[in-house]
């Protein structure tokens, strides 16, 4: 399609609206057509500031309102498969905020329906592809210059919980992020998780296993560790470093500014992921559309999506059976190759 884009955004909480106003305010060939909420309040409230824009609490009725092109799923992880398949049945290509589904048997329903269509309409909103700082260092891996990777370290950081975050949700919602990224920066695939617990912090609130150390085996061989520290307090930091037989490569420093002032010198740290990542949601909302309008579907494919649900389930079994756990993952089908 060669016109601005007409998106429908489903579920406008604090994704959801952020989402709104990248697309409102920041991208370029789009528009919010409508948009969706169980939340009948919030969601007139969000539309009523959009010139042209419906609101619905119907999902699939904002998929089949008037200038509707494309569709965002940022409803709760559980709300996804239904949000996906609705979709599907408008032949309308997604942008779904991760997780593709929580569970590898539901998003293996969502591949078989995207096979069915017989063409790929989804990308998972993996943004950490679109950081400016992993995309550099996907690229020098992939120049060879520092030889095969060998290990990498991950730390993921974030001040605080919200109310109602489990020990599961570590690995669900957090830890979700380095296994896409630890796919995509080694190209392998996750075969094995193993997870460790220290004594939780004095931070973390009562009942959650905050933090704990996340191992993944690759098929190619590679052993990679994951701090996930989600009620440190201080910061929202993500920090990775590759070691490679010829040398390392580390990012997330956050070293772009430096002050030197009364006898100390140091910087600023990030609060949440809104601002760590703003330039990277930027970016996957622009490509995004971009791809789409040109009839394309690019980026984190529902594969992706499968493939990490695979390897959460096996991170939520090592975190409350202990020991190591294989990921079961299906064959990839050449539809997604
Ligand atoms: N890429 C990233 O860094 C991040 C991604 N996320 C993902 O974004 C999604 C949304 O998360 P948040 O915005 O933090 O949640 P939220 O709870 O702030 O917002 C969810 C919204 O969806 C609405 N909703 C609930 N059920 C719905 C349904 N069936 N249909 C339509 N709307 C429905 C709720 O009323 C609420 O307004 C999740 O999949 C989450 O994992 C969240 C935080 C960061
Ligand atoms: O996706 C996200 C949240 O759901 C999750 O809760 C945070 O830990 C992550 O840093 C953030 O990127």
């Amino acid at each position: 399609m060669a016109g601005v884009l007409g998106v429908a955004v489903i579920g406008t909480g604090r994704m959801g609206a952020d989402h709104v106003r990248r697309l409102h305010e920041v991208t370029s060939g789009a528009r919010v057509a409508a948009v969706a909420d169980v939340d009948a309040e919030r969601v007139k409230r969000i539309a009523d500031g959009i010139e042209g824009c419906s609101a619905h609490t119907d999902p699939a009725a904002a998929m089949a309102a008037d200038g509707v092109d494309a569709v965002l799923i940022a409803s709760p992880g559980p709300a996804h498969e239904a949000a996906l398949l609705a979709a599907f049945e408008h032949d309308l290509p997604v942008l779904c905020e991760k997780p593709l589904t929580p569970g590898s048997a539901s998003a293996l329903r969502v591949l078989e329906a995207e096979q069915r269509l017989g063409h790929r309409r989804v990308q998972v909103g993996f943004m950490r592809r679109y950081d400016a700082e992993y995309v550099k260092l996907k690229s020098l891996l992939e120049t060879g210059q520092l030889g095969r990777p060998l290990m990498l370290h991950n730390r993921h950081r974030n001040v605080a919980t919200p109310p109602g975050f489990t020990s599961e949700m570590l690995i669900n919602d957090s830890v979700v992020h380095e296994m896409d990224i630890t796919r995509w920066l080694l190209g392998q695939e996750i075969t094995a998780v193993t997870v460790l617990k220290p004594t939780p912090s004095g931070n973390a609130p009562e009942g959650l296993q905050d933090p704990q150390l996340v191992l993944f085996e690759t098929a190619g061989g590679a052993v990679v560790d994951v701090e996930i520290n989600v009620n440190c307090g201080f910061g929202y930091q993500v920090q990775a470093e590759v070691v490679c037989e010829r040398g390392t490569a580390r990012i997330g420093d956050g070293h772009s500014l430096v002050t030197n002032m009364a006898g100390r010198w140091g910087g600023t740290i990030a609060q949440d992921f809104t601002e760590r990542f703003e330039d990277a949601y930027d970016r996957q909302m622009q490509a995004w559309v971009d791809a789409t309008r040109r009839g394309e579907i690019t980026g984190p494919s529902a594969w992706d999506g499968y493939a990490t649900a695979a390897v959460c389930e096996a991170g939520v079994r090592a975190q409350q059976e202990g020991g190591r756990v294989e990921v079961e993952l299906a064959k990839r089908p050449p539809f997604y190759a």
